[in-house]
C-alpha cells in the first residue's frame, strides 16, 4: 500500500505524473479521489504520515484526544504569547486524512454571508451561490449525533442553555443560517461503527486500488523546484525507506499540506517574503510578502465543574454538544460559540495549579471571528527545523477577543446555574468561584487558552493589486505557474464555525477550478435562504 503503482520498480530519479497532490489531508483526499476517476489522468499523492486502512486508533472517532501529541501528530509549539497562552501545541495530524483522520469531526456549512465577505476580501467567485451547493458533492456522511450517543448530561446542558439565555434549540445546525442556539452537532461519522467518515475514509478508500492513483506514504516534500519550462512543477521528497527524489507533475502541482505545512514550503523553496527568505540564505524564486501573514485561528477557555460522579458513557466523542450566542444584534451571525466536553478538559488549568476533578464537565467558550491576526514564518533554511508560529492571541486594539472570552465565562456560569445541568455539577474547579471581576476572568481566561485547532490565512486568495494576495481567485499561486495551493491555507477570513467542511467545499470547487469541469447548480444569488432551500 505504501507505494502504489507508479514508483514501484520504476526508480525514485523523477516520476512524472499528470498532477500531484502535496499532502493527502482534508483537501489532499478530496483531489486525489476527484482528480483520479479519469482513467487517464495519472495522480500521485506525497503524504508525510502513514495509512489509516486498518488502524483503529485513527479511525475510532472517540479515541481522537488519545492522538494529540503522539507520532500522528506534528506538533507544532507557538512563540510566546505575552496576552495569552504560550504552552499551546497545535496539533496537525500525521496520517492519511490529515486532520479530519484525528480531529473531531464536527461538521458546519460556512455562512452565506462569511462567503460574500470572502467576495469582497478579493476571492470572486466564491460566494455563497456557487460554494453552497458544493455540498451535495460531499461524500462524507454527515448527520446529527444519533440518540444512542446522546448523553443526558449533555442534553442537560442544551435544556439548561435554553432557558438560561432565550435561543432556540437547533436540531440540525446546517438545515438554516441561524444566529444563536444550542443542541448537538451534526457529525461526519457511522453510529452503527463509531468509526469517521473522514476524507480519507469516505474520498480515498473506496479507490484505493485505481491503477492510476499512487499514495506515496510516509514521505516528505521539502522543496519545490521549476522545470524545463519554467513551471514550478517539481517537488524534492524525503522517503522513509531510501534516497531523497523527485517528482513531477506534468499539468499541475497542487498544494494541500496545510495552513503551517503548505506555507512552510513555500518558503523553503524561496517564495515568500524576499527579504526574510534571503537573510536565511534561501534563494528567492518569487518574492510574495503574504507566505505565512493572516495567520488566524479560534481561540478558547475553559471553564470546569466537578460532577457527583461518573456520568452516563453514551457519546460519540465526548463534545457532542454546543452553543451559539449572538451578543451583538448587528451582527449578521453569532459572535460566541461553546463546545460542551462531558471530560474535565484540565491541560491548561492544571499547569495553573488548579484541581483536576476525577469526574465532570467543562465548557469551551470560543472566539468565532476572532480579530487578531498572527504569522508564521521559517526559523532556518533548514526543511528538518519547525517553523516560527505567533498567533498574536487577544492583541486585536478594540479588545474585541478578550471581551468575548470574559462574556462567554459569564454566560457558562449562568447556564450553569440554571436546571437541569445545575444538578449535576458539585462546584467550579476552573477558574473557581471567587474569580469575578472582568479583569479576574480575562487573565485567567487568557491564561488558560487553548485553540479549537483551527488555523488557516496563510496563503489567502485575493485580487490583483492586492500586495499580500498569495494566490489568484482560482487558487493559483501568483508570481509563478504551474501550481495551486488547495487547504485551509487559502481562506480570506476564518468561517464562524468549524472548518473542515468549508476546506472539503473548496477541494470540490477547486477540483472543478483544475478540469474546466462545470460546478453544480448555482443556488439563488444571496439571502440567507440559499442554506435553507437547499436542505430542505
Ligand atoms: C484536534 C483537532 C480537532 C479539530 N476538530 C474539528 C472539528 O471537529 N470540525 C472542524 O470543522 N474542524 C476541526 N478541526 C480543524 C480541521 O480538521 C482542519 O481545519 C482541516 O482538516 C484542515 O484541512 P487541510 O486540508 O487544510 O489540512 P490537513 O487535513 O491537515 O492536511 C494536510 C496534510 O498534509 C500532510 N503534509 C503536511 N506537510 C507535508 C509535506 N511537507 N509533505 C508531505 N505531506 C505533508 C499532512 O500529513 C496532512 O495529511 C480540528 C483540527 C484538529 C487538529
Amino acid at each position: 500500500m505504501a507505494d502504489t503503482p507508479a514508483t514501484g520498480g520504476s526508480g525514485r530519479d523523477e516520476d512524472a505524473y499528470d498532477y500531484v497532490i502535496v499532502g493527502g489531508g482534508t483537501a489532499g483526499c478530496v483531489l486525489a479521489a476527484r482528480l483520479s476517476e479519469d482513467p487517464d489522468c495519472r495522480v500521485c499523492v506525497i503524504e508525510g504520515g502513514p495509512s489509516d486502512v486498518g488502524d483503529e486508533n485513527v479511525l475510532r472517532l472517540r479515541n481522537w484526544i488519545n492522538l494529540l501529541d503522539t507520532d500522528y501528530d506534528y506538533r507544532y509549539p507557538t512563540v510566546e504569547q505575552p496576552r495569552g497562552n504560550s504552552h499551546i501545541l497545535h496539533s496537525r495530524a500525521r496520517v492519511l486524512g490529515g486532520c479530519s483522520s484525528h480531529n473531531t469531526l464536527i461538521s458546519f456549512l460556512p455562512f452565506p454571508h462569511e462567503l460574500e465577505e470572502w467576495v469582497r476580501a478579493g476571492a470572486a467567485g466564491w460566494d455563497a451561490g456557487t460554494l453552497l451547493p458544493y455540498r451535495h458533492r460531499l461524500r462524507n456522511s454527515i448527520r446529527p449525533v444519533a440518540e444512542k450517543d446522546r448523553n443526558p448530561v449533555a442534553h442537560d446542558f442544551v435544556t439548561a442553555a435554553v432557558d438560561a439565555l432565550d435561543v432556540p434549540v437547533v436540531d440540525d445546525f446546517n438545515a438554516h443560517p441561524f444566529t444563536e442556539g444550542a443542541g448537538f452537532f451534526s457529525l461526519a461519522y457511522d453510529p452503527a461503527t463509531g468509526h469517521r467518515s473522514s476524507a480519507s475514509v469516505a474520498y480515498l478508500h473506496p479507490v484505493m486500488d485505481r491503477p492510476n492513483l499512487t499514495l506515496k506514504l510516509e514521505s516528505w516534500a521539502y522543496r519545490l523546484l521549476r522545470d524545463g519550462d519554467g513551471r514550478l512543477t517539481r517537488v524534492r521528497v524525503r522517503y522513509a525507506d531510501g534516497p531523497d527524489g523527485s517528482v513531477r507533475a506534468e499539468r499541475e502541482l497542487l498544494l494541500c499540506a496545510g495552513a503551517i505545512d503548505t506555507p512552510r514550503l513555500l518558503m523553503l523553496s524561496g517564495i515568500g517574503p524576499a527579504d526574510e527568505l534571503r537573510a536565511l540564505g534561501i534563494d528567492v524564486l518569487t518574492d510574495l510578502p503574504g507566505v505565512g501573514e493572516n495567520l488566524l485561528d479560534h481561540p478558547e477557555s475553559v471553564i470546569v465543574w466537578e460532577t457527583a460522579g461518573p456520568l452516563p458513557p453514551n457519546s460519540a466523542m465526548d463534545s457532542d454538544a454546543g452553543l451559539f450566542v449572538r451578543r451583538d444584534a448587528a451582527e449578521p451571525g453569532p459572535d460566541l460559540m461553546f463546545h460542551f466536553y462531558q471530560v474535565p478538559f484540565t491541560l491548561n488549568t492544571e499547569r495553573l495549579g488548579l484541581p483536576t476533578p476525577p469526574y465532570g464537565v467543562c465548557m469551551t467558550p470560543n472566539v468565532p471571528k476572532s480579530r487578531s491576526r498572527g504569522r508564521l514564518w521559517l526559523r532556518s533554511a533548514d526543511p528538518g527545523q519547525k517553523p516560527a508560529l505567533d498567533f498574536r492571541y487577544f492583541t486585536d486594539p478594540q479588545g474585541h477577543d478578550e471581551r468575548t472570552i470574559v462574556d462567554g465565562l459569564r454566560i457558562a456560569r449562568e447556564v450553569a446555574a440554571t436546571g437541569p445541568l445545575r444538578d449535576w455539577l458539585v462546584r467550579e474547579t476552573a477558574p473557581g468561584p471567587d474569580v469575578t471581576t472582568d479583569a479576574e476572568l480575562s487573565e485567567y481566561g487568557r491564561r488558560a487558552a487553548h485553540t479549537v485547532y483551527h488555523p488557516a490565512g496563510t496563503c489567502r486568495m485575493g485580487g490583483d493589486g492586492d500586495a499580500g494576495a498569495v494566490l489568484d481567485p482560482l487558487l493559483r499561486l501568483r508570481g509563478e505557474e504551474g501550481v495551486r495551493v488547495v487547504d485551509a491555507s487559502v481562506f480570506p477570513d476564518l468561517p464562524i464555525v468549524n472548518p473542515m467542511v468549508t476546506v472539503l467545499l473548496v477541494a470540490e470547487r477547486a477540483v472543478d477550478l483544475i478540469t474546466g469541469r462545470a460546478g453544480p447548480p448555482p443556488a439563488p444569488a444571496g439571502g440567507s435562504d440559499v442554506l435553507g432551500e437547499e436542505q430542505r
